[in-house]
């Protein structure tokens, strides 16, 4: 069989591991041969590839990003793309592509699938937001360097008699940010899924120092919005990929409850360091297996599907399933973190 890779989107940690783990089970078990796409789905479309082997992975499983590197391209490209990608797969003589994304990768790996292409999904992303597995690799490494950022923040605060306003990542859901405040003990979560009121986040924090406690530390998503008529927040607009250009919740929620309390408060956005450096032992377990699990489905000719996390076991779920909707931090897992804020 000969196979094709590719990591697209945003990188996270445990990139590296997928694709050790698919050319190690490819080319040692099954004796197959491996390509790699060069900067996600733009490899495919301009037939920019190189030949992996055991010599070529060897070595990445504990490094970071992505040694194929990645790339966004424009949706609208990559529809108009679906046939330049199906003669590079047939000149290449492909018998399986295994695209390596979020649920933007995942939408165009559905959308080449039902084009007839022989496309095997593999989840991605520090966000944790695809609905059809339990949990993405990236996710769990991203959630340990914010709850040691804010381990650290606690003691800087406390110094200081200070607010401090963090914000990580999160598109669209507040996994990064529940995960990681529950975790560092944060006093207040601020998630997409729940629009916030101002009003009760300031009583919240200013309640604490009430209390008689010095500092309080405030975790919000970067998508994180006020409730309608609680505070105004520019809209950033949309950037040529179609995603939402934030306008700095961490900035603004500071800006806004220092005034309000009185009280020093300081931004802290973690950003990139979440997706940067070694993925944690999990991460790069689950990794290797959605890799191994990946292999065995294209050899199975088991297409447009993609691999999951159910309990503690791999399945796979279909492409067009896994795309139709996000997933959200559900009432009940905000309610457990609350209790403990
Ligand atoms: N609705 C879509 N239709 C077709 N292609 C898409 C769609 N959404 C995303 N893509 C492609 O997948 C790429 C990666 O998606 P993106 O959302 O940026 O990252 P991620 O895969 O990490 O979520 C995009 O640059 C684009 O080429
Ligand atoms: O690196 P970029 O292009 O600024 O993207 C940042 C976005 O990517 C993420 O890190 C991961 O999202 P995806 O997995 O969907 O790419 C988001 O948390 C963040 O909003
Ligand atoms: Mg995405």
């Amino acid at each position: 069989m000969r196979i094709g890779v590719l990591t697209s989107g945003g990188d996270c940690p445990g990139l590296n591991a997928v694709i050790r783990s698919v050319v190690h089970r490819a080319v040692v078990d099954h004796g197959d041969e491996v390509i790699g796409f060069h900067d996600g789905w733009k490899g495919l479309l301009e037939g920019d590839y190189r030949k992996l082997d055991l010599d070529s992975v060897a070595g990445i499983l504990a490094r970071g990003g992505t040694m194929l590197g990645s790339s966004r391209v424009q949706p609208a490209s990559l529809r108009d793309g679906v046939e330049r990608a199906r003669g590079h797969v047939a000149d290449l003589g492909l018998d399986a592509v295994i695209p390596i994304g979020g649920e933007g990768t995942l939408k165009a790996a559905n959308l080449l699938a039902q084009a007839g292409l022989p496309i095997v999904g593999v989840p991605k992303t520090i966000d944790n937001d695809i609905a059809s597995t339990d949990v993405t690799f990236g996710f769990d490494t991203a959630v340990t360097v914010a709850t040691e950022a804010l381990d650290r923040l606690k003691t800087t605060a406390e110094s200081h008699q200070r607010v401090m306003v963090v914000e990580v990542m999160g598109r669209h859901t507040g996994w990064i940010a529940l995960h990681s405040g529950m975790a560092a003990g944060a006093h207040a979560i601020v998630v997409p899924e729940r629009p916030f009121d101002i009003d009760e986040l300031t009583a919240i924090v200013g309640e604490r120092f009430s209390a008689g406690k010095r500092f309080a530390i405030v975790v919000v998503a970067e998508g994180a919005k006020p409730r309608p008529g609680s505070m105004e927040l520019e809209e950033g607009g949309k950037d040529i990929y179609g995603h939402e250009r934030f306008v700095g919740i961490g900035n603004r929620l500071a800006v806004e409850l220092e005034e309000r309390l009185g009280k020093e408060a300081r931004p802290v956005i973690l950003g990139h360091v979440q997706r940067g450096g070694t993925p944690t032992a999990y991460d790069r377990v689950l990794a290797t297996r959605f890799g191994w699990h990946a292999v065995e489905a294209a050899h199975r000719g088991e297409f447009g599907m993609l691999t999951a996390l159910r309990g503690t076991d791999i399945v796979m779920v279909p492409l067009a399933e896994a795309v139709q909707t996000l997933k959200t931090v559900p009432a009940e897992r905000y309610a457990e973190a609350q209790n403990v804020l």
